[in-house]
C-alpha cells in the first residue's frame, strides 16, 4: 500500500505529517464516504468546492511546467494539467449533471475561506519558489487521496451499489498509484543536494498543505462559510 521508499526525503515528509494524515483518515467526512452515510447534500457541497479548487490546483502543474529544467519533467507536469482539467474534473461534472447542477453553475461557485486560503498558499509558494516548492505543495493532495482511496476500497470491498462508488474508484484506480509514485520520485530528485534550511522549507510546505487538506474535509462536513 505504501509507495514510499525507506530513507528518502519523501519518507521524511510522510512521517512529519503523519498525525495530520491520521486525523484526515479518521475525519467524519472521509468515514462517511466509506460507510455511505455521508449526506449527499454535504458531498455535493464538497464536489462544487472541489471543482473550483481544482481549477487553481491545476495552475500548479502549469507553474511546474514553466519551472521544469528538462522536457521529461515539463511533459509530466503538462500531462497532469490536462489530466486534472479533463479527467478528474469530469468526475465532478458527471456527479453534478446527475443531480441537475450545470457546468456553468459549477464554475460560478465561490471558494469558501479554507479553500481560498489553501489554493492561494500553494500558488504563492509555487510562484516564489523552485520546482521543489511546487512539488512539496502538490504532494499531500495527490498522495493523501491515494491513501484514502486505498483504505476505503479495502474497507468497503464490493463497491456494487455504493453511493460513492465512482469517487472511491477514481482514487483507488490503477494509474493513480503511478502518478503518486512518479511524484515521489520527482520530489526526491528535486530535494537532492538541497541544504537543511531548504529541506525544512519544503517540509513546512508539505505539513501546511496537509493541514489544509484536513481543513478542506472539515469545511465540507461542517460548511464553514464566510461569516458575512
Ligand atoms: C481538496 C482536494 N485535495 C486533493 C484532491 C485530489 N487531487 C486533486 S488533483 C490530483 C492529481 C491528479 O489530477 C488529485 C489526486 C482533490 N480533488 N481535492
Amino acid at each position: 500500500m505504501t509507495l514510499v521508499k525507506k530513507g528518502t526525503f519523501a519518507e521524511r515528509l510522510r512521517q512529519s505529517a503523519d498525525d495530520v494524515w491520521e486525523a484526515i483518515f479518521a475525519h467524519p467526512f472521509v468515514q462517511g464516504i466509506k460507510d455511505g452515510t455521508l449526506p449527499m447534500e454535504r458531498f455535493m457541497y464538497y464536489m462544487k468546492q472541489d471543482y473550483v479548487y481544482l481549477i487553481e490546483y491545476a495552475k500548479l502543474f502549469a507553474i511546474g511546467a514553466v519551472k521544469a529544467n528538462d522536457l521529461t519533467t515539463m511533459g509530466w507536469f503538462a500531462s497532469h494539467l490536462d489530466g486534472t482539467l479533463n479527467r478528474e474534473m469530469d468526475l465532478h461534472r458527471q456527479y453534478c449533471a446527475e443531480i441537475g447542477v450545470s457546468r456553468e453553475e459549477l464554475e460560478k461557485e465561490q471558494a469558501a475561506p479554507s479553500n481560498l486560503a489553501y489554493t492561494h498558499y500553494m500558488l504563492s509558494a509555487a510562484q516564489q519558489g523552485s520546482i521543489a516548492d511546487v512539488m512539496a505543495c502538490l504532494l499531500p493532495c495527490a498522495w493523501s487521496y491515494y491513501e484514502i482511496g486505498m483504505r476505503l476500497k479495502e474497507a468497503v470491498g464490493d463497491l456494487e451499489g455504493h453511493p460513492y462508488r465512482a469517487w472511491i474508484e477514481m482514487y483507488s484506480s490503477e494509474g493513480f498509484d503511478v502518478m503518486v509514485e512518479e511524484s515521489l520520485q520527482f520530489m526526491n530528485a528535486f530535494a537532492d543536494g538541497k541544504n537543511e534550511e531548504e529541506l525544512q522549507r519544503l517540509e513546512n510546505h508539505f505539513i501546511i498543505t496537509s493541514k489544509f487538506e484536513f481543513m478542506f474535509w472539515d469545511m465540507s462536513y461542517y460548511g464553514h462559510e464566510w461569516p458575512v
